[in-house]
């Protein structure tokens, strides 16, 4: 059975239909060419009652999930609250362990609007997540300086940094520097758990997992989902 799969993150919105990929600004999903779908599987980290209402239309068989499940086979949560666990978060755990099925810890990074970490462990065939950070991602981290300074400005006659050196006017400073702190809190993550396998994933993770060393994964939120359509989610 073929899923359409549906990750709707706080910016983007990302779709995978027959193992092809493809992806839009949230705002503009009314636009998209929906194929044409038994069933679709959506995770959401916002409420998007207008795209549900949509696809609701559009399709007889549609799943919304808008949390972690609290309760999945062969998974330990370590949130007291897994309901308050980002679906995003919890669906690239599932995904780093489908797609690296041979380790037995992984570092799982989501570099999306936020910047998210999860440590997930195998024990006696059990995934345990052992805790996790959420950090500004790279956008909203110098929307933050723009915002709450008065000189800390995006010069139209500046450029952003594209790398991490010292950079020598405002807008390079700033963009160099958020740059600088993902890669210090990659690198720093990594020496920690050196026995961890680190995969990163999400919008800006390709360039991420090149300055830090580290293996990148289109989307490991996929991933996650076709683990859940493997087993019984739809039966
Ligand atoms: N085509 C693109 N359009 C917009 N942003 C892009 C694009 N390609 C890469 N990016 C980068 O991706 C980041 C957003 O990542 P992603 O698409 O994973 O976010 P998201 O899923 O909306 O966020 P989250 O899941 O954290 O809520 C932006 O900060 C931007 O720098
Ligand atoms: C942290 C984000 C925004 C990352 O997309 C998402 O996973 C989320 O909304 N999480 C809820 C809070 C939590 O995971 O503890
Ligand atoms: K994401």
């Amino acid at each position: 059975m073929s899923v359409l799969l549906i990750d709707a993150g706080n910016s983007r919105l990302k779709w995978r239909w027959q193992g092809d990929s493809q992806q839009c600004d949230l705002a503009d999903f009314a636009a998209q060419p929906w194929p044409d779908a038994s069933h679709v599987l959506m995770a959401s980290v916002r409420e998007l009652p207008e795209l549900e209402a949509e696809l609701g239309a559009r399709y007889a068989c549609l799943h919304v999930i808008h949390r972690a499940l609290p309760q999945f086979p062969d998974f330990v949560h370590c949130y007291e609250k897994p309901e308050r666990l980002g679906v995003d978060r919890w669906l690239a755990m599932l995904g780093a362990a489908r797609a690296l099925p041979t380790a037995s810890q992984w570092l799982v990074i989501d570099a999306g609007t936020a910047l998210t970490v999860d440590l997930l462990t195998r024990h006696n065939n059990e995934l345990h997540h052992q805790g996790g950070y959420i950090v500004p991602g790279l956008q909203l981290a110098q929307q933050a300086l723009f915002l709450r300074t008065e000189r800390v400005r995006e010069f139209a006659d500046e450029a952003p940094a594209t790398d991490f050196s010292l950079a020598n006017d405002t807008l390079g400073c700033v963009s160099a520097g958020v740059r600088r702190q993902h890669v210090a809190l990659v690198a720093q993550l990594c020496q920690q758990y050196s026995h961890a396998s680190c995969v990163i994933t999400g919008g800006d993770g390709a360039w991420l997992a090149d300055a830090a060393g580290c293996r990148y994964h289109a989307d490991l939120v996929f991933e996650g989902m076709e683990e859940l359509c493997a087993g019984s989610f739809f039966s």
